[in-house]
């Protein structure tokens, strides 16, 4: 089981989309910003880390929204998503094809990683 975490940003009544790069697993497909924790990380810590690296924010992470695991072909991952504001940075694509913010009346608009599926249905009914 790989652990993965990602953060749920909102701007009013929008939230940030990222869309992955073409050559990485789950490619082009839409995600929450975030990454795999590693050895001796906390989750907090690896949302901190890969938020700088993939956006060049400052995150300042704050409950848990949902967890969800879902079985890949190449990996089980167990997803935690974080809500989470920026407290310092304007976010850039740094490793990400493109970013957005968008309504949960959007979501349809978008191809997101499977393991979303469950969390997304939660912000189309209105959850934050
Ligand atoms: N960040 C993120 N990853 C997700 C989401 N949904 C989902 O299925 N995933 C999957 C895609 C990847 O297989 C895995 C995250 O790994 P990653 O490849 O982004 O991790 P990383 O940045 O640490 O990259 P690497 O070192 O493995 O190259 O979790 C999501 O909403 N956000």
């Amino acid at each position: 089981m790989t652990e993965v975490v990602a953060a749920l940003i909102w701007d009013g009544d929008r939230f940030l989309i990222c869309q992955r790069p073409a050559h990485k697993a789950r490619g082009l497909l839409w995600e929450f910003v975030g990454g795999k924790v590693e050895p001796g990380e906390t989750k907090e810590d690896a949302l901190i880390r890969e938020c700088r690296e993939e956006l060049d924010i400052t995150l300042s992470v704050g409950d848990v929204f949902m967890e969800v695991t879902h079985e890949y072909p190449d990996l089980t991952v167990h997803l935690t998503l974080f809500h989470a504001r920026i407290a310092a940075g304007v976010p850039k694509k740094l490793e990400h094809v493109d970013l957005q913010w968008i309504t949960p009346a959007e979501i349809g608009k978008f191809d997101f990683c499977p393991a979303d599926e469950e969390i997304l249905e939660r912000l189309k009914k209105g959850e934050r």
